[in-house]
């Protein structure tokens, strides 16, 4: 039968029922009879009377918590005893009962736990004793999760032991549903939840609650094969590895139907298309590492089971991923300085409400998915990636907001929206695609793979069909990381083709380019010509190149960093491309001079362009190093013309060179030492000289301004002026960092501007003839 439901929601409907009745957090109960507790070899008696808790709290500590990387001390958020379990011991070390029923009471519970939690049949879930717990009243633990600290470790196991207590109860949240678990006085209570579930313990009302907590590891039968590599390995090949799934044939037509059904873009016009891939989000966060088919928590591995043996049935490559997923939602706040939450109202009483309890139900202003890391599932073998997820090829059978957030940040008003609170959620994905958008959707996604593909095709010789698919990459080649750059390098060049060549290498940008590949770029020289390196580099410090600080910033930094080895290289190289490649590069970066300079330059206050200038140094003496002698002439000519005061770039250029003795340095060096004298040759200020120059914006007031700054004698002027003039005055002597105090007397109408020129003015003055007669000193050393 035909349903008119989207596809998109059958395929959510159809996945909601596989592992529905797996939750996150299970408990079952044991009788304590034969279970025996023994604390430093004194046996412990069931329900635990007020004696033994008293022995119990005297062996005991405050309990910290981990934070991070680290583990602190707050008993706002936790506050009960712990006890290291050396002091306990599970069972009758004397022998004196025969047995130690608790193996056997343990492995009973794991295994309906395990069920409930949907751990399989055949792994080993083994509990290893992490600490013993004893909450008095009012003692309790804020919601948190528990840090994983073992690869294997995959869920908490809590052992409430029989006390006579009330509150103290076990909240763990499930999906958004708060299970609840409570002690018992006869019995031992069990609850085990996933290690990633958010989870609290409630004050104690009244009387002890004692539990013993265990770290639960699962190992798995089948070890992984991870030998294999992604980029060898077809995904037919793997289709039989498995474990044998039955494939869920109403599930692979979901899927066939899901890629050919045609989407309208979610934005602006376009045609509808059928979707490129299918991300389906998973309920559970691994780590890079604990991520696999095998490994998957509760109702993600049955769903990865059907939805991989599906995918692939219909014709699909599937790859198991991690996402990070961040919503900004509007954060409910009431009139009397509550926020709601979805455990209550919370009273704030600093500025900034509990983050943790912080409502997240209020309307999703904002949200995006970036998926990071992905893997073939079959063979362990992964990559970093980058690719957003658009929400048109988005599925999830629980929506984001009902799993535990791993960081959280609240905002108060901010203009465009009231009081927001972001949300950073991680989960684990399934991607698929057809087999035959392989290329496009893992180079969108900046995977490896692509480039490796493209250098396989090259290597077989098949030339115009890698360069076609390399022109088919510019509309989202992002690049495969920073660490791919010598591939596309090889890729460049064996591609034979200008805009390909182009394309696979715009999104690297110059920060990877060093000395080792100074033999590409010679190669690519020749192959290319000097113009479409030029264009290259062009397109490099104009875009801002994918993995590095943006545009110029990146050329600078280069040039301070690695320019000098790169250079050196090309310039020993035999070949008569090295020294092109040496031309092109140097001209690349000087281009940039007389702009950054002059920017530079322009700064205010004074102070603000000595500091730039000063700071372009290192850069300028960089490129003037690198370049030939009559380019470096070339390049101080260049600077001549663009006025302003440029002693400090000067002084800062011979002071970053290598060699300032250095024949390029020459003009340079004539240069500042002429600049330096002409200063010192002005006449010193006379002690009683108080003339500052200044040009204002040229409105009246700023021409009143200039005229008492350049009195000789005046020093202080009182000035009537309205409020918006005096602002004015204000911002333009502050602006220009002037040695004037500037203040309002409030009194008459309009009120007083008081101008007084500060001893700062002699000061500096002073100690800039200082710094001149110093630096005209050393550089005339350098002349020899
Ligand atoms: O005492 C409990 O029930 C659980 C304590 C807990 O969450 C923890 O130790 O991480
Ligand atoms: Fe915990």
């Amino acid at each position: 039968m035909m349903s008119s439901q989207p596809i998109a929601d059958r395929l959510k409907t159809h996945l909601s029922r596989v592992g529905a009745d797996i939750v996150h957090a299970a408990s079952t109960r044991v009788q304590p009879d034969g279970l025996n507790i023994l604390i430093d070899r004194a046996p412990l008696s069931f329900p635990i009377g007020e004696d033994d808790i008293a022995a119990l709290i005297s062996i005991a500590e405050p309990a910290h918590f981990g934070s991070g990387e680290d583990t602190v001390f707050d008993p706002t958020v936790r506050d009960t005893w712990v006890i290291d379990p050396a002091h306990v011991h599970l069972g009758d070390p004397t022998g004196a009962t025969g047995t130690d029923n608790w193996t056997g009471a343990l492995d009973e519970s794991l295994g309906h736990l395990g069920a409930a939690l949907g751990i399989p049949a055949d792994a080993t879930v083994r509990a290893e004793l992490h600490s013993m717990l004893v909450y008095g009243k009012g003692q309790f633990f804020l919601p948190h999760q528990d840090s994983e600290k073992d690869d294997s470790m995959l869920a908490t196991l809590v052992v409430g032991l029989p006390t006579t207590h009330t509150g103290g109860e076990l909240v763990v949240d499930d999906d958004g549903a708060d299970r609840i678990f409570t002690g018992d006085q006869d019995d031992i209570t069990l609850a085990a939840f996933y290690a990633d579930r958010r989870h609290e313990v409630k004050p104690v009302t009244s009387g002890h609650r004692v539990t013993l907590t265990f770290n639960l590891l699962v190992d798995h039968p089948a070890a992984e094969d991870t030998t294999a590599d992604d980029h060898t390995m077809t995904t037919t090949a793997a289709d039989d590895a498995g474990t044998g799934d039955p494939v869920d044939s109403e599930l692979t037509a979901l899927i066939t139907e899901y890629f050919t059904t045609p989407v309208k873009p979610r934005w602006g016009g376009g045609n509808a298309t059928p979707p490129q891939r299918m991300v389906f989000l998973l309920d559970h966060e691994y780590s890079r590492h604990g991520l696999s088919r095998t490994t998957l928590k509760g109702g993600d591995r049955l769903r990865a089971a059907c939805l991989l043996s599906a995918a692939r049935s219909a014709g699909c490559e599937a790859m198991l991923g991690l996402s990070e997923i961040h919503e900004t939602r509007e954060a409910a706040i009431d009139d009397r300085g509550g926020y709601y939450s979805n455990r209550g109202r919370y009273w704030a009483d600093e500025d900034e409400p509990d983050i943790e309890t912080l409502d997240t139900d209020g309307e999703l202003l904002d949200g995006d998915i970036t998926l990071n890391w992905w893997m073939v599932p079959d063979t362990g073998v992964g990559e970093s990636i980058e690719s957003r997820v658009g929400e048109e090829e988005t599925l999830a059978v629980t929506s984001t907001r009902q799993l535990t957030a791993h960081a959280a940040e609240y905002e108060g008003y901010m203009g465009n929206y009231g009081n927001t609170v972001d949300h950073w959620y991680r989960r684990a994905a399934i991607i698929l695609w057809p087999m035959e958008s392989s290329f496009v959707v893992r180079a969108e996604a900046g995977s490896g793979w692509a480039l490796r593909t493209l250098a396989d095709r090259l290597a077989q010789g098949q030339i115009a069909e890698a360069a076609a698919d390399a022109r088919s990459l510019e509309p989202f080649w992002s690049g495969a990381g920073p660490e791919s750059l010598d591939l596309a390098l090889e890729v460049a060049l064996g591609v034979e083709d200008r805009t390909a060549a182009t394309v696979v290498l715009t999104p690297y940008g110059i920060a990877g380019l060093g000395a080792e590949q100074a033999e590409a770029l010679g190669a690519l020289t020749e192959r290319y010509g000097t113009s479409w390196l030029g264009d290259l580099l062009g397109s490099w410090a104009s875009a801002g190149p994918r993995f590095t600080t943006p545009g110029v910033r990146a050329l600078i930094e280069w040039v301070n960093t690695s320019m000098a080895s790169t250079i050196a290289v090309l310039r020993t190289d035999e070949s008569p491309s090295g020294a092109t490649v040496a031309e092109v590069l140097t001209s690349h970066a000087a281009a940039f001079i007389p702009q950054q300079v002059a920017s530079a330059a322009r700064q205010i206050p004074p102070a603000q362009a000595w500091r730039s200038l000063a700071d372009l140094g290192g850069f300028v003496a960089e490129v003037v190093s690198a370049a030939t002698r009559d380019h470096a002439a070339a390049i101080v000519d260049g600077l001549d013309g663009l006025g302003g005061d440029l002693i400090p770039l000067y002084v800062s250029v011979l002071q970053s060179a290598a060699d300032p003795a250095d024949e390029n340095f020459a003009p340079i060096v004539a240069e500042c030492r002429h600049r330096l004298e002409a200063e010192l040759a002005k006449p010193e200020r006379a002690a009683d000289d108080w003339s500052i120059r200044f040009t204002g914006c040229g409105c009246a007031d700023c021409d009143h301004l200039a005229g008492f700054l350049a009195s000789s004698e005046q020093r202080s002027l009182t000035w009537p002026l309205a409020k918006p003039r005096r602002q004015h005055i204000h911002s333009a002597i502050d602006a220009q960092g002037l040695p004037v105090t500037h203040t309002t007397e409030r009194t008459g109408s309009p009120h007083k501007l008081k101008l007084h020129k500060t001893n700062l003015l002699m000061k500096e003055d002073a100690a800039r003839r200082k710094y001149c007669a110093e630096q005209l000193a050393w550089v005339r050393g350098l002349n020899r």
